[in-house]
C-alpha cells in the first residue's frame, strides 16, 4: 500500500495543479509515433477536469540538455492529448517566466495547459532549488503521475514538493500498487523472466528478485556470461568477463534459497550479428567457437513456456533475443505468447519487453505493463523513487 497521498486526500475545485506526467514518447518527423504512456496520463487528467481542477501539465521529451531544442518540443504530444480528450489542451512555448505566469492567470476551471519541455533548462536535471521553486509558485498542489520518471530526482519530480502539497496520480498509484504487491505479497508460483543484453544493468534486480521467486528464467545476451559461468563454450556471444564470478554466486544463492534457476538448454546461433546471417540451432553444451548465439532455441521456448503456463505471478524484463531481427525473434514471441496465455497475473516491467508485446500483438492480454522501464527496473531492484520519496505521507 502506498503511504503517501493520493489525489483522493485533497479538494481539488478551483485549485492550479502542476502535474507532471511522462510524455517522453517515440516520436518521428515530428509525430508521436506510440501514445501509450499519453493514454496511460489520461485517466488522472480526466480526474483533475471533472473535479474543477486548474490543469497545468508538465513532462521532458528527450535529453535535450538544458537548451531549447525545436525537436524536443512538447507540441505534438499536446496536440494527441487533446485529440484523445476530446478537449483544448493549450500548448506553451515555455514551462516557467511571465508568459506561463499570466497564462495560468487567465485558466478557468477544467483547463488544460501544456507547459515546454521542462528539460529547457538546465536546472531541471540538476534539481535545481530555484527552477523547483518557480515550478512550484504556479500552482497549489503537485501531482506527481510520471511513472516513467519516478527514478529520477529532477526539480519537476522531487524539488517541486518541497514546496507543496504533493500527492500521487492514478497512474503512479497503479504502477506502485502492482509492482509492489507483487513483489510484497507475491501469488506463488511467482517466475520473473530476465533478458536483455548487459548482466551489468540487471545486476540488482536479479539479486533482489532471488530473495522473491520461485522460478528465475533467464535469456537474451546476458544469459552467455551465466552459461560460460557454467563452464560452456560460448563462441563469440556476449559475455561479461568480470561478470562471470557474480554469475556464480548468483547460481549459488538460487540454490540457497531453493529458487529454480533456468538457463537455456539450447540456442539459435548465427555465423554474425546480422539478419542475413546463416544460423543453426545447437544445444547450450554446443556452440561453435566462432558463432553466436542470438536467441534461446525451441526446447529452451518448450521448457519457459511450461513454467510461465504452470505460475501464478510472472514479472517480465528484457528480451529472450535480439528480437529486432526476425530470425532472432521466435524466444522473445513465444515467451510473449506464453505470458498471454497463461493465467497467472503477468506484469511487464516496461522498457524492450514492453516493446515487444507490442510488437507480437499481445499488449491487450497482460495484466499490467509498466509505462517505466528503468523506474520499474530501480523498483525491482528494491531501490527507492525519489519521485515517489518527495510525496507528502499520509496522515
Ligand atoms: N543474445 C543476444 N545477443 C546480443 N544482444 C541481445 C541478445 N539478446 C537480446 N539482445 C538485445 O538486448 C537488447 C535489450 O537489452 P536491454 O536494454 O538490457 O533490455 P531492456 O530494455 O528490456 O531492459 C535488445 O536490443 C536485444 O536485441
Ligand atoms: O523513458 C524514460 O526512461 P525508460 O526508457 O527507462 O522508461 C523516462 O521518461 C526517463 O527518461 P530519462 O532516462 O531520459 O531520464
Amino acid at each position: 500500500m502506498l503511504q503517501k497521498m493520493t489525489m483522493k486526500d485533497l479538494d481539488l475545485k478551483g485549485k492550479r495543479i502542476f502535474c507532471r506526467v511522462d510524455f517522453n514518447v517515440p516520436m518521428k518527423d515530428g509525430e508521436v509515433t506510440d501514445d501509450t504512456r499519453i493514454r496511460a496520463a489520461v485517466p488522472t487528467i480526466e480526474y483533475l477536469v471533472e473535479n474543477g481542477a486548474k490543469v497545468i501539465l508538465a513532462s521532458h521529451l528527450g535529453r535535450p540538455k538544458g537548451e531549447v531544442n525545436e525537436e524536443t518540443r512538447l507540441a505534438a504530444a499536446g496536440a494527441r492529448l487533446s485529440e484523445l480528450l476530446h478537449k483544448d489542451v493549450k500548448n506553451l512555448k515555455e514551462s516557467v517566466g511571465e508568459t506561463v505566469e499570466k497564462e495560468i492567470g487567465n485558466m478557468q476551471e477544467g483547463d488544460i495547459l501544456l507547459l515546454e519541455n521542462v528539460r529547457f533548462h538546465a536546472g531541471e536535471e540538476k534539481n535545481d532549488e530555484t527552477l523547483a521553486k518557480s515550478f512550484a509558485d504556479l500552482a497549489d498542489v503537485f501531482v506527481n503521475d510520471a511513472f516513467g520518471a519516478a527514478h529520477r530526482a529532477h526539480a519537476s519530480t522531487a524539488g517541486i514538493a518541497k514546496h507543496l502539497p504533493s500527492v500521487s496520480g492514478l497512474l503512479l498509484e497503479k504502477e506502485l500498487d502492482v509492482l509492489g504487491k507483487a513483489l510484497s505479497e507475491p501469488e506463488r508460483p511467482f517466475t520473473a523472466i530476465i533478458g536483455g543484453a548487459k548482466v551489468k544493468d540487471k545486476i540488482g534486480v536479479i539479486d533482489h528478485l532471488l530473495d522473491k521467486v520461485d522460478n528465475l528464467l533467464i535469456g537474451g545476451g546476458l544469459s552467455y556470461t551465466f552459461i560460460k559461468a557454467k563452464g560452456y563454450e560460448i563462441g563469440n556471444s556476449l559475455v561479461e568477463e568480470d561478470k562471470l564470478e557474480l554469475a556464480k554466486t548468483f547460481i549459488q544463492k538460487a540454490e540457497e534459497k531453493g529458487v529454480k534457476f533456468y538457463l537455456p538448454i539450447d540456442a539459435t546461433v548465427a555465423s554474425e550479428f546480422s539478419k542475413d546471417a546463416e544460423t543453426k540451432q545447437v544445444k547450450i553444451e554446443e556452440i561453435p567457437s566462432d558463432w553466436m548465439g542470438l536467441d534461446i532455441g525451441p526446447e529452451t521456448v518448450e521448457l519457459y513456456r511450461n513454467v510461465i503456463k504452470d505460475s501464478k505471478l510472472v514479472i517480465w524484463n528484457g528480451p529472450m533475443g535480439v528480437f529486432e531481427m526476425e530470425p532472432f525473434a521466435n524466444g522473445t514471441r513465444s515467451v510473449a505468447e506464453a505470458m498471454a496465455e497463461t493465467e497467472a497475473y503477468t506484469v511487464i516491467g516496461g522498457g524492450d519487453s514492453a516493446a515487444a508485446v507490442e510488437k507480437f500483438n499481445v499488449a491487450e492480454r497482460m495484466d499490467h505493463i509498466s509505462t517505466g522501464g528503468g523506474a520499474s527496473l530501480e523498483f525491482m531492484e528494491g531501490k527507492e523513487l525519489p519521485g515517489v520519496t518527495a510525496l507528502t505521507d499520509k496522515k
